[in-house]
């Protein structure tokens, strides 16, 4: 039996202020930091250690692995980041107030947007400040891989490469690993190694900063699921 834990950044300012954040590169709010700091001192209590850690370019889970890291005691061990992990890429609807964004196309279709795994939200331009085309830590992506716009169905299909050639071949050497994300890239892989129904993962929410963790067998299936809190 290995155990995996995946865990989503703590609570961002686009969070708090209710905003699509995707791939805004935005911070940890001070409540953030406080839960980062939490889950890594539950992980300890509960003696958890690990040999290394995944996460994305985004400075929200970035910093959420630091800090859960150096609660651990664990600030040395190699971290490795990808975009692959990053959060869904939220198209035109990023940095838009979710409220407002209800008010002005209805309730049905912004939770379309925001969970049907097949829907994809407006796409910007490639002349939009938000392109990560733009943007020196997307410069080795090739021109298909730069998102316009992403349904979920995407983020699963960039971020399984990352995991079947990197954190499977980690788990399977027997390492210890920790996985820091997003809500929409955690809820790919969940679907995927769990065999979730598309109307499954509709329903998946994760809360921030809280250690979910994996008991998983030899073939990587699950054997149990549980948040440590
Ligand atoms: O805005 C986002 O990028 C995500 C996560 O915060 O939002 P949602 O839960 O609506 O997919």
């Amino acid at each position: 039996m290995q155990k995996l834990v995946l865990i989503r950044h703590g609570e961002s300012v686009f969070n708090k202020e209710d905003r699509f954040t995707g791939w805004e590169d935005v911070d940890l709010s001070a409540d953030g930091l406080l839960q980062a700091q939490n889950a890594g001192k539950l992980l300890a209590e509960n003696g958890y250690t690990f040999d290394i850690g995944f996460t994305s370019v985004l400075k929200r889970s970035i910093k959420t692995m630091h800090f859960v890291l150096e609660e651990l005691d664990h600030l040395w061990i190699p971290v490795r980041k990808s975009w692959r992990l990053n959060e869904r890429f939220y198209g035109a609807l990023q940095g838009l107030n979710k409220a407002e964004t209800i008010e002005k196309y209805g309730e049905e279709q912004v939770h379309k947007w925001r969970r049907d795994p097949h829907e994809h939200p407006p796409a910007i331009t490639e002349q939009d400040k938000r392109f990560p085309g733009h943007y020196l830590r997307y410069n080795d992506l090739t021109y298909r891989e730069l998102p316009l716009t992403e349904n979920l169905s995407e983020t699963m299909d960039r971020a399984l490469p990352f995991w079947h050639e990197h954190i499977v071949p980690a788990i399977r050497d027997g390492k210890k690993v920790i996985i820091c994300a997003h809500g929409n890239s955690l809820r790919a892989l969940i679907q995927y190694i769990e065999h979730l129904s598309d109307e499954e993962v509709t329903k998946l929410e994760i809360p921030t900063a809280t250690p979910w963790i994996y008991e998983l067998d030899d073939h990587l299936d699950k054997i149990n699921q549980y948040y440590l809190r």
